[in-house]
Order: C-alpha cells, then sequence, then structure tokens
C-alpha cells in the first residue's frame, strides 16, 4: 500500500489513487496577503466539552486518537460550516529531526508539525465513510505546531506513544479533551480541499489556526519513536515525515475570518 517513502511516498500516491491530480487537493500553501477576509464568515465554536475519547492508535499512517461518535456530543460549528460537524479522530504530520513536518505551509514556510482534528457532516450522512466522498462530508481544523517551550498538555498524549510504537496497536484513551491543544485564539483561514492521504478524497472543507500551539523539540521528538511497521516486520522504519507536500491552488480562493 501508500506510505511516505521515496517508492510509495506522495509523487508515487497518483497511480493508484487518481485523485492525487485532482482540481481541490490538499495541503497547500496559503499566502495570508492573497486570502480574502469575508465578513460573513462565523466564528468557530468548539462543542468538545462531554468527551468522547475512546482510544489511541497507531495506523502506520500517524498516530491517531479516536472518539464516539455516534452523537453530537463533540462538534464544531460556525465558520464556514451550515451544520454542525462530529468529532472523529485526531492526528498529527510531522517531519525529522529539525525538519519542517507540517502539511500546510504559510507564504512558503511549513512548521515542525500539524494537528488534524477530523469531523463529518452527521446531518446529511449516515456514517464517516459515506461523508468521506462528499464534497461537504468533512471539515477538518488544521493546527499548526512550533518548537519552542514544553507543551503543558501534550504530554498527556507523548507519555502514551510508547504503548502505541508499532502499527496496528491501540490502547484505551478515555476523557481526553482536545480542547487542551487549541491556540488561544480562533482566527482562521478556510478553502475547500481534500484529504492529505490516500484515498485523497475531495471531501474535505479546511479551517486552518491561524496561531501556532507551541511545543518543545522533546516533546514532538516523541512522535518519532513511532514506527511506520508492525512488530512483526522485520524491516524497522521510525514514523517521521509522514506529511504530504503543498498541492496546486488551481481554481480556488483562500478566505479570512475577521
Ligand atoms: N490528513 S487528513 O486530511 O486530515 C485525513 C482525515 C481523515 C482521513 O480518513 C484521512 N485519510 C484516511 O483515513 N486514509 C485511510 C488510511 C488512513 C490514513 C491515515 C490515517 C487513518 N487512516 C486523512
Ligand atoms: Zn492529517
Amino acid at each position: 500500500s501508500w506510505g511516505y517513502g521515496k517508492d510509495d511516498g506522495p509523487s508515487a500516491w497518483h497511480t493508484h489513487y487518481p485523485a492525487a491530480k485532482g482540481s481541490r487537493q490538499s495541503p497547500i500553501d496559503i499566502i495570508p496577503d492573497e486570502a480574502r477576509r469575508d465578513s460573513s464568515l462565523r466564528p468557530i465554536f468548539l462543542g468538545y466539552d462531554r468527551c468522547t475519547s475512546l482510544n489511541i492508535a497507531n495506523n502506520g499512517h500517524s498516530v491517531v486518537v479516536e472518539f464516539d461518535d455516534s452523537d453530537d456530543r463533540s462538534v464544531i460549528q460556525g465558520g464556514p460550516l451550515e451544520h454542525p460537524y462530529r468529532l472523529k479522530q485526531f492526528h498529527f504530520h510531522w517531519g525529522g529531526k529539525g525538519c519542517e513536518g507540517s502539511e500546510h505551509t504559510v507564504a512558503g514556510v511549513g512548521y515542525a508539525s500539524e494537528l488534524h482534528l477530523v469531523h463529518w457532516n452527521g446531518y446529511k450522512y449516515k456514517t464517516f465513510e459515506e461523508a468521506s466522498t462528499a464534497p461537504d462530508g468533512l471539515a477538518v481544523l488544521g493546527i499548526f505546531l512550533e518548537l519552542g517551550d514544553d507543551h503543558r498538555w501534550l504530554p498527556m498524549i507523548t507519555d502514551a506513544l510508547y504503548m502505541v510504537k508499532f502499527k496496528g496497536s491501540a490502547i484505551d484513551f478515555k476523557g481526553f479533551n482536545p480542547k487542551c491543544l487549541l491556540p488561544s485564539s480562533l482566527h482562521y483561514w478556510t478553502y475547500l480541499g481534500s484529504l492529505t492521504t490516500p484515498p485523497l478524497h475531495e471531501s474535505v472543507i479546511w479551517i486552518v489556526l491561524k496561531e501556532p500551539i507551541v511545543v518543545s523539540d522533546k516533546q514532538l521528538g516523541m512522535f518519532r519513536m513511532l514506527q511506520f511497521n508492525s512488530e512483526e516486520e522485520n524491516q524497522r522504519t521510525r514514523m517521521e515525515n509522514n506529511f504530504r507536500p503543498p498541492q496546486p491552488l488551481k481554481d480556488r480562493i483562500v478566505r479570512s475570518s475577521n
């Protein structure tokens, strides 16, 4: 299957996933001066209060925290969204030692990592799978991670990583509220895009926060102890550089909240 290596990485994905050359692919390079300020864009509201986290897992591409999405307890609404979208999972993309690792870039500059909170339109579709192929099916909140001081709450995740070192491992991860991973400002850019991994479905309304959160190099380094491979495989490959580079903007504009 697909990966982030020389032979199975982003430049090869188009052979099995034709959407790779589509008209609304993600990520993109966001150019703030070219984004259109849109006063009709409302504030983002994150109703993650009664938290519904279930487990943390290594799926061979990233580390993913999954949520119970059987009702509207944990949702994102407002902004460019016409309905509440249910939180299904969040995961990260990161680089190698000292290299960039975010997927979106801002005026050509990348961050060390990017957090994706994945939501789906439970108002119009019955399941995530159905929503994941619809043009208004998903809403992903992207948050940049920049290097600096230790993040106060990230250890709640990094302390669990040694238990999901290998692809296919998962452990219980109850009562985690992702609100502790948000920056202070919810100002954002928004545009129509896609999943940034195969199957690359063009089903995502992207909401990328302007303000990054700050994590330390030591904390981010913990992610690199994860492996792309399962415990049985003898080819041991450190999980890093699991990011897709920016894709052509084509006939799209990026809008900016005030
Ligand atoms: N990176 S992203 O665009 O936020 C994103 C969001 C939801 C997704 O389901 C995916 N991709 C996806 O699920 N691909 C199937 C295999 C896989 C890849 C990565 C994580 C989980 N599962 C990507
Ligand atoms: Zn992602």
